[in-house]
């Protein structure tokens, strides 16, 4: 690929367009307002400047409710030889363009399983799909070199591909992405009305189930109405276990001996499928979920300081699978907890206490 339109220059066009340009390829960029494609052109993402003949692929990176008017825009004026979007859903979009009398062949849906909680060019980096799942949802009518071309850019972003049927993706990421979102929401929204003394004890746990509530409710309202059946019926059956653990912990709290085991029972039920789920999230690059250790290492709030825990990881040899940072409230230091192969724990410990760190059990 040599040439790239990215329309709509928010967190996932923008991410994309930098994976790019710093990959050699030479991005245009679009937005229908304006400043959010100087602001991607600013971060170094492309050029706002419109190319003079059609490019090798257009991304189209907007919202899902205007993705088929925009791609059947963008093919009016021919823009690329070939069609992406990006979007959270896929069936319909793609019922849309062929309601629109779309050509499908030059077009395939695909969804980077990756994001953030934040929005527009200034939240985007250049590693955000790096490791990620992206799933390609190509039909019988999808040209092999519109598909090649929609795997060099997974390739490019360092991303893992799946390829899948449209509406079984929206089936999976209904269990996968927009429960999780909606439960995040209803998680954080109970501490609207919470004392200040209950919200200051807030902790890692609360901080991980709640990170994505932050997300932009006008996303979310857009990605749920192209979405609501499959969500619903997972809700429903979430609801049913939410009756079900009321019930057991209303038991827990009994005095009659057989009543309060069954409650315990039926709670610790629930926290076994709890684990037994949690055991088949995937780890990094799609592998199956890594025992890592954790070496937990005091830093304080100060700029470089992260860098020089990664550099004296590197020096001692020892590769970071993955890293997590809790912030310790109203301090100026924070944990960071670096995980590594069991085999590793001791060496980097080792190091780190020689090069000075303050090392956690
Ligand atoms: N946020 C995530 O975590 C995430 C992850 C994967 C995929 N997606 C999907 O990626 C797409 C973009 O999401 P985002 O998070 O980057 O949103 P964003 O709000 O950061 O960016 C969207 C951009 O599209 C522009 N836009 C809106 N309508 C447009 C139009 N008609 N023509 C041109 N530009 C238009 C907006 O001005 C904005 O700059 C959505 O379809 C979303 O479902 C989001
Ligand atoms: O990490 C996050 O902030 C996300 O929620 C990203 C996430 C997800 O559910 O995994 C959210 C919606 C997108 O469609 C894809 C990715």
């Amino acid at each position: 690929m040599r040439t790239a339109l990215v329309i709509g220059t928010g967190l996932i066009g923008t991410s994309i367009a930098l994976a790019l340009t710093s990959r050699g390829v030479r991005v245009h960029l679009q937005d229908h307002d304006p400043e959010q494609a100087l602001t991607a052109a600013a971060l170094g993402a492309g050029d706002t400047a419109p190319a003079e003949e059609p490019v090798d692929l257009a991304v189209v990176a907007v919202p899902p409710a205007h993705i088929a008017a925009t791609l059947a825009a963008a093919d009016a004026r021919g823009a690329a030889r070939a069609y992406l979007d990006v979007g959270s859903v896929k069936g319909g979009p793609r019922r849309e363009l062929v309601a629109a009398g779309f050509d499908l062949a030059r077009y395939v849906g695909t969804h980077p399983m990756s994001g953030r909680e934040r929005s527009g060019p200034l939240a985007a980096t250049a590693d955000l799909f790096e490791g990620r799942a992206w799933a390609l949802t190509p039909t019988p009518e999808t040209d092999t070199e519109v598909l090649n071309l929609a795997l060099e850019l997974v390739a490019l972003c360092r991303a893992v591909p799946v390829v899948m049927d449209a509406d079984a993706h929206d089936r999976a990421v209904a269990l996968v992405s927009h429960t999780p979102q909606l439960l995040s929401s209803l998680v954080a929204a109970r501490l609207t009305a919470a004392e200040e003394s209950a919200v200051r004890l807030c902790g890692q746990g609360i901080r991980d189930v709640t990170r994505i509530a932050a997300s932009d409710p006008a996303m979310w309202i857009d990605i749920l109405s192209a979405n609501p059946g499959p969500v619903a019926d997972i809700l429903a059956e979430v609801a049913e276990d939410l009756d079900a653990t009321v019930r057991a912990l209303r038991a827990l709290a009994s005095t009659d001996a057989e009543e309060h085991a069954d409650g315990a029972a039926g709670v610790a039920s629930l926290l076994r499928r709890g684990n037994a789920g949690r055991r088949r999230v995937p780890g990094k690059h799609g592998a199956a979920p890594a025992a890592y250790e954790t070496v937990a290492v005091l830093i304080s709030d100060r700029p470089g300081e992260l860098a020089r825990i990664f550099a004296d990881a590197g020096a001692a040899g020892v590769n970071v699978e993955d890293v997590r940072i809790e912030h310790a409230t109203g301090q100026q230091a924070g944990l960071v907890q670096l995980m590594v192969d069991p085999g590793a724990a001791p060496v980097l410990s080792t190091a780190l206490r020689e090069r000075g760190w303050s090392i956690r059990a």
